[in-house]
């Protein structure tokens, strides 16, 4: 109401000596009005213009260039230490030299690309914190005051959080592509229309695009919503056919009864939907989450881009996923950063094949480990560009 009587004064001050600013500003304020109220950038495509933007993004997606792989590992092994022996750091070289498709990749900017949302499965008592948490600490993020905040700063990287599914109102630093206000409840019947699932996922993808056109080439992923780590345990459970048991883990510090009401709630959800394991969008719709969902685009179109993304926790490699059955090569682009301690995250990575960079007991989410491992990235590169040759330092190679 408030707004409408600024707007309506400014009308009467404007309209009548400038009519043109008159429509301009009634335009702002109901395109701002709408985002606010749900619009994204997808809002508009058909179901069918959302699939053909899907199948793009991920036809778009190439093998590592094996040449400027092959070219890296010839440097790495003429510089002065035993050959192999700076471990997962000369994979990392390596892997960001196939990436770029270049034998000499270089980092410009790096973001952490923070997608949030809230799940309807919350009202069965998974979580042991109320779900108004997760816009309370988006706002915290947008003040600069949550651990990702600091991490980032501290990496030298810039955070973007986007809501993608909050089932609150919320204003202020955050980009605004809400897909609906939060998820159903999964226990009950789908988390989302097929529809949504899609939005989301491209609202992520779209996001990534236009950090890769502002000169970023190293993303994090991350991630905030209040009782995500149900529909994680549930897409990790189905992909890589592991028992709920192994998949549910105690997530923001639920108790012993709070783990039985969350196993219930992942089997209820699997019974009701009977997700169809071959179609990741699918299982996406049914038992994911909009965050989730987002996620998995933001690493296609990183992948399309030539453009590294470093996965953080447990929530984010469930996206990974979902990425990952959709475009199987999309996995070469990933980083996994830490171990989270979430129980389920063993088998997700091994669902993906990969081994994370860090080990630190954290289980967090927000894009942390993520934004911890860019300092390893940038090591890498450094190791590459900086260390001297054997030839160079008068070193004596291996005698036998
Ligand atoms: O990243 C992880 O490994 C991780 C593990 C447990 C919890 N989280 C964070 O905690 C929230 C989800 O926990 P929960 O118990 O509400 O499902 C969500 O905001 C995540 O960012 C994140
Ligand atoms: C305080 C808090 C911070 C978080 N950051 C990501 N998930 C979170 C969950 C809670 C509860």
């Amino acid at each position: 109401m408030l707004r409408l009587s600024i707007v309506w004064k400014a009308a009467v001050m404007t309209v009548k000596s400038r009519p043109q600013i008159f429509l301009w500003s009634g335009l702002f304020y109901f395109t701002k009005y709408d985002i606010i109220r749900g619009g994204n950038y997808m809002k508009n495509l058909t179901e069918d213009q959302l699939y053909a933007r899907l199948e793009e993004l991920t036809a778009n997606i190439l093998d590592l260039d094996q040449e400027a792989m092959a070219q890296i590992q010839v440097r790495l092994d003429s510089l002065t230490k035993p050959q192999g022996s700076l471990g997962q750091l000369e994979h990392l070289a390596k892997q960001l030299g196939g990436i770029q498709r270049t034998s000499n990749p270089k980092i410009q900017k790096k973001a952490v690309l923070l997608m949030a949302g809230d799940h309807g499965v919350v009202e069965e008592g998974v979580s042991a914190f109320p779900q108004e948490v997760t816009p309370q600490m988006a706002y915290n993020i947008m003040n600069g005051g949550a651990a990702i905040n600091v991490l980032a700063r501290q990496a030298n990287a810039d955070v973007f959080l986007t809501d993608v599914g909050i089932a609150f109102p919320i204003d202020g630093n955050i980009i605004h592509q809400r897909v609906a206000n939060g998820t159903q409840n999964m226990s009950k019947g789908p988390a989302m229309s097929r529809h949504e699932a899609l939005q989301a996922l491209l609202v992520g993808a779209q996001v990534a695009e236009e950090k890769i056109l502002e000169g970023y080439n190293l993303f994090a992923t991350g991630e905030l919503g209040i009782g995500n780590t149900t529909p994680s345990s549930a897409i990790v459970a189905l992909f890589t056919n592991s028992s709920i048991e192994d998949v549910v883990g105690r997530g923001t510090g639920i108790d012993d009864a709070g783990v039985i009401r969350k196993r219930r709630a992942i089997e209820k959800a699997i019974e009701v939907n009977q997700p169809n394991t071959t179609d990741a969008l699918d299982v996406l719709a049914k038992v994911g989450g909009l965050e989730i969902a987002a996620i998995a685009g933001s690493i296609l179109q990183a992948a399309a881009n030539h453009v590294p993304i470093v996965v953080d926790g447990f929530i984010s490699t469930a996206g990974a996923l979902i990425a990952a059955k959709l475009a199987p090569k999309s996995v070469a682009y990933m980083i996994p950063s830490h171990g989270s301690v979430e129980i389920g995250h063993r088998n997700a990575l091994a669902g993906l094949g990969l081994d994370p960079v860090l080990n630190l007991n954290m289980r967090l989410g927000e894009g942390t480990g993520a934004a911890l491992t860019f300092y390893l990235v940038e090591a890498a590169l450094h190791i590459l560009e900086e260390m001297a040759t054997f030839a160079d330092a008068g070193v004596s190679e291996k005698s036998i």
